[in-house]
This record gives structure tokens, C-alpha cells and sequence, in this order.
């Protein structure tokens, strides 16, 4: 029998729906993802630790859970809303549905709910704390009951993994990377190291890298201060590409600041304006924190992608150390691949740097 369940947000508003998933109740941040496709990368994709995430697209799980998309070997949300859920999947990859895998992982969900309202009230009020529960009593939650902190030491690997390549060896700093990013730089040929989030500088020195890429992660960039001067050390050692939370790190550790926007950028379709050329490109997105525009040193940096929607930074590039970082995922998964040339552009900056290629970068 189906058993009722509730979403209640801080602002107040309450909303019924149908248990899925394990039968636990939490609390955490509310969020939601535009995304049409790609549920499994999403709900697999640590940056969501912490998370009651929405799927504003209205159908889920129609083509099942399979063995190939996970982002990640765990779900990291706190919980997941759904309109409708489909309990049937029809895929011939598909080994099971979603409310089974959200049962097997024990992560709590809502089907049946009116996510468009829901999206509108986090659209008005922003993220806020937000709970799944069996009762619709709002009183019986205890609100000032603090959100999941200090998650990347949680999602970030304990031990170093090499991943053999030909090519450049890359160290990846795992802050809740997401398996795409290291597909594609294993697919461009390289080597890659995965090292623990806090490996300091001489550690990273230690495995002799060409490169470094800073990854994805969960939760505010700017509580892991006692990162930054270890950050600003390695990536003025060697190429560095940042990706998402690892943007933010660089950003914070050269003197930048970061804030938070009212309810984030999560969805397949953002645009994002790349300065150097005017072009526009689609990239998927994932996060609530941006780098603020006017605390970027100018001497140092330049913006070189700008948000269409709002422009807010999309990624900065050092003037004279071969640094790039970027905001947007161009491991896309899901959403858009079309700046899978970030990629490419990083590998040429180590090439450059080891004196393999003269020629400028070209985009
Ligand atoms: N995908 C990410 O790396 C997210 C970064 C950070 N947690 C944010 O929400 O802004």
C-alpha cells in the first residue's frame, strides 16, 4: 500500500505526497535541478551532499537505474523529490527501478509531489532547510537543528587511485569529483592520479604530476579556509584546471571572494558567454556559490566566461600561470558536452609548459 509522506520547507508551506526510497526522515537544503535527462548522473553526483533535491522535469525513472551512469559508487543527497515516478522502467540496461535503488541505499524520497510549486517557493524564498517526513506537523521539526557540515572529508576519497594513461600524468584533488571528469581526461590520454581533498602541496610534489585539476564538491567553498594557502601553493606550481568547487578554491585562495545566490544554477542548459571568443556555449551546472565579480583581482585574473542569464563569473584565467577554472561542468553528464574543449585546452597548457607544443591554445 502506498504510504503518505510530507515536504516541509522552513518558509512554512507543507506539501503531501507518496513515500518512495528508504522510510528515514531528514532534513537539509532544498534544491532543484532543471535537467530533462540524466537522473542517475544527477542523484549520483556528490556536490548534492547535504540535499533534498527536486526534479522539476515531471517524468523520472522511466528508462530505470543501470550499471554504466553513476557519477559516483553512492548516492550523497539527504533526499529526493519526484512528480511522478515511474515504477515500471523499460531499458534493456535497466536492473532496477528508482524507488528500488533509493531503498537499497537507504535515501528517503516523495513521489507525487507538486514540484512546480515547490520550485516556485525556493525560486521566491531560495535555498532553505527543508525536511521529509511522515507527519505533516510542522512544529514537531526542530528548524534550528544545524545542516550536514564539513561533507567533502566525507565524500572525498581516504586513498590515492592511479588510473594509467600515455599522456600527461594529472593529479585530480577528489573534493567529491564526479567519474566524468576523470573519464575525460582519461580519454585525452592522460594519467591520473585521484589524491585526497586535503593532500598538501609537498604530497602532490611527491607524485611528480605535469598537472593539476581540482574538483567538484559539496557545500560553501568558503568554510574550507584551511585549504586555501595549501590550494594557492600547488596551483602556482603547476597547470591547473578548476572545475566547480575547485573554481571556488582557487578563486578564495588568490584573494577573491565568493557568495551565495538566492536558489543556484542546476540544470542542463545555462548559458555561459566565453570571453575571448563571444561565443555562447550550453553547459550544465551544479551549485549554489559563485566567485563575486568585483573581488577578483584584475591585476591577476581575468573573467573569462560570464553567465548569461545574470552574469555572474562562469571562469577566471591567470595572466601569466597557466591557470583555468571554470564554474559549469564540461564533463557535462548529464547535459551538453560542447566544452568538453576545456579539457583539451588544459592538456595543451601542460604541453606548452613541458615545451612539447610552441603554438598558442585556439578555440
Ligand atoms: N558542483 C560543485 O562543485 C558545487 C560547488 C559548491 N558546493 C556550490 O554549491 O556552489
Amino acid at each position: 500500500m502506498m504510504k503518505k509522506g510530507y515536504l516541509l520547507l522552513e518558509s512554512g508551506q507543507v506539501f503531501p505526497g507518496i513515500r518512495v526510497g528508504d522510510s528515514s526522515s531528514v532534513m537539509g537544503e532544498i534544491v532543484f535541478n532543471t535537467s530533462m535527462t540524466g537522473y542517475q548522473e544527477i542523484m549520483t553526483d556528490p556536490s548534492y551532499a547535504g540535499q533534498i533535491m527536486t526534479f522539476c522535469y515531471p517524468l523520472i525513472g522511466n528508462y530505470g537505474i543501470n550499471q554504466q551512469d553513476n557519477e559516483n559508487a553512492k548516492i550523497q543527497m539527504q533526499g529526493v523529490l519526484f512528480s511522478n515516478l515511474c515504477e515500471l522502467p523499460s531499458h534493456y540496461q535497466s536492473i532496477k527501478t528508482v524507488d528500488q535503488w533509493l531503498k537499497q541505499s537507504g535515501i528517503p524520497g516523495l513521489a507525487n509531489i507538486d514540484t512546480r510549486a515547490v520550485v516556485k517557493a525556493v525560486r521566491l524564498s531560495g535555498t532553505m532547510k527543508a525536511a521529509i517526513s511522515d507527519s505533516p506537523d510542522f512544529a514537531q521539526i526542530d528548524w534550528n537543528q544545524p545542516l550536514p557540515q564539513d561533507m567533502v572529508s566525507q565524500v572525498s576519497t581516504d586513498n590515492i587511485k592511479v588510473y594509467e594513461g600515455s599522456g600527461p600524468h594529472v593529479v585530480l584533488l577528489d573534493y567529491g569529483y564526479k567519474k566524468s571528469m576523470l573519464t575525460a581526461l582519461l580519454d585525452e590520454g592522460c594519467k591520473v592520479t585521484v589524491v585526497p581533498y586535503n593532500t598538501n602541496s609537498a604530497a602532490v610534489a611527491a607524485l611528480h604530476p605535469d598537472g593539476v585539476m581540482l574538483s567538484n564538491g559539496p557545500g560553501d567553498p568558503a568554510q574550507l579556509q584551511d585549504l586555501f594557502g595549501e590550494v594557492k601553493k600547488i596551483t602556482s606550481s603547476y597547470p591547473t584546471l578548476g572545475i566547480c568547487l575547485g573554481h571556488q578554491l582557487i578563486a578564495l585562495a588568490y584573494g577573491a571572494k565568493t557568495g551565495k545566490l538566492l536558489f543556484g544554477h542546476r540544470g542542463a542548459n545555462h548559458p555561459v558567454k566565453e570571453m575571448v571568443t563571444g561565443k555562447v556555449w550550453m553547459t550544465s551546472q551544479n551549485h549554489s556559490y559563485v566567485v563575486a565579480k568585483d573581488s577578483v583581482d584584475s591585476e591577476r585574473f581575468s573573467i573569462s566566461y560570464l553567465n548569461v542569464n545574470d552574469g555572474s563569473v562562469e571562469g577566471l584565467s591567470h595572466k601569466k600561470l597557466p591557470i583555468e577554472t571554470v564554474q559549469f561542468h564540461p564533463e557535462a553528464h548529464p547535459g551538453p558536452d560542447d566544452t568538453h574543449p576545456v579539457f583539451q585546452r588544459f592538456i595543451h597548457m601542460i604541453k606548452q609548459s613541458k615545451g612539447e607544443v610552441t603554438h598558442a591554445v585556439t578555440y
